[in-house]
């Protein structure tokens, strides 16, 4: 006999496929919000490719993002980020974790309003400085105070990744839970494009 919690499990998948056709699920929020973890894990649930925003920049680039600051400054980081995303989007469905600022930035919003359905990973100041306070490769964050800049970046953004089509509370429970949270929330959106 079949297993039934795998077999929701497995709708759950596959109705999330289903709901996304040739769209691509992208991920935005806040640095340590989950987006490059729990992206893979979507792509890998929903048997699409997943390509993280952050990386693709460092592949082309040949070097870190904290390199392309210090060497560019944060401008010219942008204007790359938004060609970047641009091309990512161009051949759906893929699931696409972006930089922390991605969304903040209009040209590069409209690219990722216009290129699939957009998710707002949303958390807390406690829980994203927890999970970013370990590692220091963020150029943003090295001042004085990381944890107020974060806090003020937070204050600055979550009005802008409000913008996104779907937002889903980023919490500390495992990333699969968080995965599956996401993958409802596209099935619930697409449920209720379907009824008006
Ligand atoms: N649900 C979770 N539970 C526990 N740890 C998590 C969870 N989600 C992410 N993390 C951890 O938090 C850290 C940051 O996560 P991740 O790199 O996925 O964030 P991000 O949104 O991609 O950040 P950035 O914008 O800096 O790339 C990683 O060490 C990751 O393992
Ligand atoms: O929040 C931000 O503006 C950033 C987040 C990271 O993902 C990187 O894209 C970069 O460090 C900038
Ligand atoms: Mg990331």
């Amino acid at each position: 006999m079949s297993d039934p919690l795998l077999t929701v499990a497995d709708s759950l998948k596959d109705r999330a496929r289903a709901a996304l056709g040739s769209r691509n699920l992208i991920l935005v929020g806040l640095m340590g919000a989950g987006k490059s973890s729990v992206g893979r894990i979507l792509a890998s649930q929903l048997g699409i490719p997943f390509i993280d925003s952050d990386h693709e920049i460092e592949r082309v680039s040949r070097m870190t993002i904290a390199e392309l600051f210090a060497a560019y400054g944060e401008e010219e980081f942008r204007a790359l980020e938004t060609r970047v995303i641009k091309r990512l989007l161009k051949n759906g469905p893929r699931v696409v974790s972006t930089g922390g600022g991605a969304f903040v930035n209009e040209r590069t919003r409209r690219h990722i309003k216009k290129g699939g359905l957009s998710v707002w990973l949303k958390a807390d100041l406690d829980v994203l400085w927890e999970r970013v306070n370990k590692r220091d490769t963020r150029p943003l964050l090295k001042t004085e105070n990381p944890k107020q800049t974060l806090e003020n970046l937070m204050n600055a953004r979550y009005p802008i990744y409000a913008l996104a089509d779907l937002t889903v509370l980023s919490r500390d429970v495992r990333k699969e839970i968080m995965a599956d949270e996401v993958l409802k929330a596209v099935v619930e959106a697409q449920k209720e494009s379907a009824a008006s």
